[in-house]
């Protein structure tokens, strides 16, 4: 099987401020054209990684490298960053006084007059942003300034693009639109992306592979699939999903069953636990229904239901779908 091309690696990336550690031993690899998530929770050390692996600060330890040339210590140079490797933050570096167009054509100002219009057009399409090209940066929505920061970062093509906390502070829908946005833009452009998100359903979503971190280590790395079906410990679990931690493992957070894995049966025979219903929630395309023994709690989710608060329950589980950790 051919080798995958590293485009960014990290290795054993420490870094501290003052006494406080925010980074320890920090392997990472990204491959060519790859999608990685980066998930923690607040103050977790997000930030700090991508500023890092972009060239805007200097690890106390460990080296980065870009397709396995070491990146050189960006303390005492005046340009910090990378040509090959753009680092959006949450406050995006607009021109506030140029237009959209004009903001993405400015990445573009060494091309030729005809390539740069072309391209300016072709980026303002794929970001969903024709509509405000003559508006002033400064007059744009949140998710409006955050695609035009990604269209003018995709305008210089760069070979690595990482993004901080890219869908925060974004409604459903332009959730949607920029995900879709940069997902188009990077295969058409073979770009490899880092984003960091405190949010377990776009990091599920958008990446090809998630590291999650805690207190500044990385916890567990490996496909959306296998850190939502098989977390490495019981915070990877409740971090990536609803959970019912249930009897079998050797203490009280080692077996879950994720909630959509139950379901309720009429069979006696079939009953793995019964309860009682204590509230009902809509979520737009499913109900989770709460209930409880007494003893032990459990959820799970039904498109329709007609059950009711206090009604009486038997719920049923293949024993594949235990998950001990
Ligand atoms: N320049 C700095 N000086 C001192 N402490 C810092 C500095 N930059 C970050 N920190 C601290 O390092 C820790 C990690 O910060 P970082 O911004 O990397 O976390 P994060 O996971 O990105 O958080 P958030 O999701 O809230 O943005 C925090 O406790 C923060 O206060």
């Amino acid at each position: 099987m051919a080798r995958k091309e590293t485009t960014l690696r990290a290795s054993s990336l420490s870094k501290s401020f003052g006494a406080t550690t925010v980074l320890s031993d920090i392997h990472l690899q990204l491959n060519a054209g790859e999608w990685l998530g980066i998930l923690g929770e607040s103050g977790s050390g997000k930030s700090t990684m991508l500023r890092i692996l972009g060239r805007f600060l200097d690890a106390d330890q460990g080296k980065v490298f870009f397709k396995e040339v070491e990146l050189k210590p960006v303390s005492g140079e005046l340009i910090p960053g990378h040509e090959s490797i753009r680092l959006i933050h949450q406050e995006f570096e607009l021109f506030p006084n140029q237009t959209v167009q004009e903001n993405i054509a400015y990445s573009l100002r060494f091309f030729e007059v005809g390539y740069r219009s072309e391209k300016v057009a072709e980026l303002l399409e794929t970001a969903g942003l024709g509509y405000v090209k003559n508006q002033k940066a400064k007059l744009l929505s949140g998710g409006e300034k955050q695609r035009t920061a990604i269209a003018k970062a995709l305008a210089e093509q760069p070979d690595v693009l990482l993004l901080d906390e890219p869908f925060a502070h974004l409604d459903n829908h332009n959730r949607r639109v920029l995900g879709d946005a940069i997902e188009t833009l990077r295969k058409q452009q073979k770009m490899s992306c880092i984003f960091v998100t405190h949010e377990a359903a776009d990091a599920l979503a958008w990446s090809d592979r998630i590291a999650v971190l805690r207190h500044g280590k990385i916890i567990q790395i490996g496909t959306p699939q296998e850190v939502y079906n098989q977390p490495f410990d019981s915070y990877v679990a409740e971090l990536t999903g609803d959970i019912n931690w249930v009897e079998g493992g050797k203490d009280k957070k080692s077996c879950f069953i994720r909630p959509e894995k139950i379901k309720p049966t009429k069979n006696p025979e079939k009953s793995k636990w019964q309860g009682n219903v204590q509230a009902i929630r809509f979520h737009g395309n499913h109900w989770e229904i709460r209930c409880s023994d007494g003893k032990t709690k459990l959820s799970f989710y039904r498109n329709k239901t007609d059950l009711q608060v206090g009604q009486q329950v038997m719920l049923t589980y293949a024993a594949k779908d235990l998950r001990i950790i």
